[in-house]
């Protein structure tokens, strides 16, 4: 087992309300975490802890075993080994690419330095840019250069708040690229916070979703689609239906759930499936590598499902659960 790098153990802390309520959270060595949950529900908090920028009101963080320095009692916040990379960049302004780069590597030798902003100029594809100053920089080139200073001194964590946010695909892409080429080519251990499951499924060993000052659920991408568990967990992370009550037989208590994409839409034919229902369609939108429609049961329930035909809209189908799709979720 790889070694545990950083460890946050019972961390609370309140603003005007309670944020974040006895919260632990341990990261291996080499490892990616993404951290996921609702707006306003602590996230940017928690990582600003984790790197020792932030003071919890309880708990502590240890990194390598040793605690870290509480940042109220500094003269500079934070750990060396520790790189945080805010959502507003901290760049040097009027200065170029280059030489944000030789500032954050000013303490060492020419050699070292020398070798680094070659290595983290390949890295986050910046060869180009070298000369531009930060002012003609686009918001994606920005972020690589933030995520490239932070890494100048060979941290062995990089946390990252929402580093894909305003970047149109292609170069979200290219950075969650980059973001795989530092776990892999420099080792460095990845906290990462993000709202969006494509990225968090793209780049984590582990998930952990942040709900109501609480973890509610860590796991791997894969265990977490296969089995989210609590009802805010799915929610958080794509659509889904919530199974209607009249298409579970017997006395099941249990509440099913199915992704969209793994419904089953027949038309016409009888249904073969243990659990089906019928339902109108209100509404289909093309989404490129598929259709989202809404569909209404007989009982008036919103069910989305992603296809890959268009439907007709106003018609009414057969809506299939298939078993092996099926997870059971809880409230809470
Ligand atoms: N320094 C502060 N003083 C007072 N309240 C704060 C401070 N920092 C954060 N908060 C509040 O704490 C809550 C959590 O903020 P935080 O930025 O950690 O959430 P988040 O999950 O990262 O949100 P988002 O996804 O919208 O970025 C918010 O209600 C925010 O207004």
């Amino acid at each position: 087992m790889a070694e545990i790098l950083l460890k946050a153990s019972c961390i609370s802390k309140s603003f005007d309300t309670q944020i974040l309520d006895n919260l632990s959270i341990d990261i291996a060595e080499g490892e990616t975490h993404v951290i996921m949950g609702r707006s306003g529900q602590g996230k940017s908090t928690l990582l600003k802890i984790l790197s020792g920028l932030l003071a919890a009101d309880e708990g502590e963080v240890k990194f390598s075993g040793e605690l870290l320095d509480n940042p109220d009692e500094v003269l500079v916040a934070g750990h060396e080994e520790l790189a945080y990379v805010a959502q507003n960049f901290n760049l040097l302004h009027n200065r170029t690419v280059l030489e944000n780069l030789k500032d954050a590597l000013l303490a060492f030798k020419d050699e070292f330095a020398e070798h680094q902003i070659k290595q983290l100029m390949q890295l986050m594809r910046l060869e180009k840019l070298s000369s531009h100053k930060i002012e003609s920089l686009s918001g994606g080139e920005k972020q690589r250069l933030a995520i490239a200073r932070a890494l100048a001194t060979q941290p062995a964590v990089l946390l990252l708040d929402e580093p894909f946010t305003q970047l149109d695909y292609s170069t979200r892409q290219t950075l969650m690229d980059a973001i795989k080429e530092v776990r892999t080519e420099l080792e460095t251990s990845i906290i990462l916070v993000s709202h969006n499951l494509f990225e968090a499924f793209y780049l984590a060993d582990q998930i952990h979703v942040l709900d109501n000052g609480k973890i509610i659920k860590s796991d791997s991408p894969h265990s977490l689609y296969q089995n989210p568990e609590l009802k805010a967990v799915a929610e958080l992370l794509s659509d889904f239906v919530l199974l209607p009550s009249k298409s579970i037989t017997n006395k099941q208590k249990r509440q099913l759930g199915i992704w969209a994409e793994n419904v089953v839409v027949l038309e016409g034919e009888p249904s073969e499936y243990k659990f089906s229902i019928s339902a109108k369609l209100k509404d289909c939108v093309f989404m490129g590598y598929h259709y989202r429609c809404v569909f209404v049961s007989e009982q008036g329930q919103n069910i989305i499902v992603k296809t890959n035909n268009k439907l007709e809209s106003g018609s009414s189908f057969q809506l299939a659960f298939p078993d092996e799709y099926l997870f059971e979720l809880k409230d809470e």
